[in-house]
């Protein structure tokens, strides 16, 4: 029977994949409901404001109705979706297409890439920290795209052919869109230096790539595709299914969907651009709901700081109004999953 493993410390638990537990299971096993349930079903859909990427570098006033328009989302609600980024939409149905091929691949094939043990890269589900934690209805490919030093090519597919070749594509588009959000999200905040996050990013900052499937769930009420959480990335793209809804972000207490609108990027601001922004773009706590009908595939992108980075408020973000909130922090990625399973949002712990 193809399994995914988990381990660590002194938990060690083999966790089969969803996507079989999917098709063979009528209720969940134990470990993936929630006791209290997901908290209700009619849920309201967020204003997410829609963002024309292609005027944010003009300096006309449609280009700084764009520049606001970043600003404010961001501080609202860690949001924006991005249209007219310059990334074809034959492309991106490469990206949907070449994620769901592999998907669909034999278990044995899937699992030529799975995941090592006390590692992130490769195919496999929820790691498993404690016997009490609930785990997320989800199958997942993890895999580090930047810097070179990181990749770990054993568990890269070989199949679908051209999977890697589009990864290695797909981020590249992304980096430079994020670097053209970075100098935007500052000059929306009016700081006189434009360079400065991406000055904190470093001389090798990391890509991360995720592509998830969420198969259908016949408990959607009481079991998550993902759990809350916030991002510890700086930055998150996210490519959502075209056609099944099921991300949901939390604002002022009161869970909202995030709608799809097709071939958008959603933009979500990571933990650490809370912390290089002093608080002033907030880090969205978000989750996956489960369909009980229909699977789901999206792939996330996170882009974040060379780990060696120190990151911190910027300069110009810090008055006598405003003083300093955060402690700034070295690595927050690789301490962040440790913090996150006790429970505790990592980015607490720096509040000063
Ligand atoms: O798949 C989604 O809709 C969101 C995924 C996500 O939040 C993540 O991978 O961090
Ligand atoms: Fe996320």
């Amino acid at each position: 029977m193809a399994t995914a493993i988990a381990s660590h410390g002194s938990v060690e638990t083999v966790i089969k994949a969803v996507q079989e537990l999917s098709t063979n299971a009528a209720c969940p096993p134990e470990k993936y409901i929630l006791k209290d349930g997901i908290g209700g079903t009619d849920f309201p859909v967020l204003e997410v404001p829609v963002l024309d990427f292609s005027l944010l570098t003009s300096s006309s006033p449609e280009g700084e109705k764009e520049v606001e328009k970043l600003r404010l989302g961001f501080a609202s609600c860690g949001y924006v979706q991005a249209v007219n980024h310059g990334i074809d939409d034959s492309f991106l149905d490469e990206v949907h297409g070449l994620t769901k091929e592999f998907f669909s691949l034999p278990m044995e094939e899937k699992m030529k890439c799975a995941r090592p043990k006390d590692d992130i890269d490769g195919y496999g589900n929820d790691t498993v920290y404690s016997d009490k934690q609930t785990i997320d209805w989800n199958d997942r490919l993890y895999l580090n795209v930047k810097p070179e030093s990181l990749r770990k090519l054993k568990v890269w597919p070989e199949k679908p052919t051209n999977f890697k070749k589009m990864l290695l594509e797909f981020t590249a588009k992304l980096e430079k869109i994020n670097e053209i959000l970075l100098r935007t999200m500052a000059k929306s905040l009016k700081v006189k230096d434009e360079e400065c996050f991406l000055k904190q990013y470093g001389e090798n900052p990391t890509v991360l790539s995720r592509f998830n499937l969420y198969p259908p769930c016949p408990r959607p009420d009481a079991v998550l595709a993902a759990k809350a959480h916030g991002d510890a990335s700086a930055m998150t793209y996210l490519l959502q299914d075209k056609k099944v809804e099921g991300l949901q972000t939390l604002k002022d207490g009161q869970w909202y969907r995030v709608p799809i609108i097709p071939n958008a990027l959603v933009v979500n601001v990571g933990d650490q651009i809370e912390i290089m922004t002093n608080g002033i773009f907030k880090s969205p706590i978000h989750r996956v709901v489960t369909n009980p009908h229909k699977e789901r595939t999206t792939i996330a992108i996170f882009c974040t700081p060379d780990p060696t980075s120190e990151v911190q408020p910027a300069e110009g973000l810090i008055d006598e109004k405003r003083p300093k909130l955060f402690k700034s922090v070295v690595d927050y990625t690789g301490n962040y999953f440790k913090s996150f399973q006790t429970g505790k949002r990592p980015i607490d712990l720096l509040r000063i």
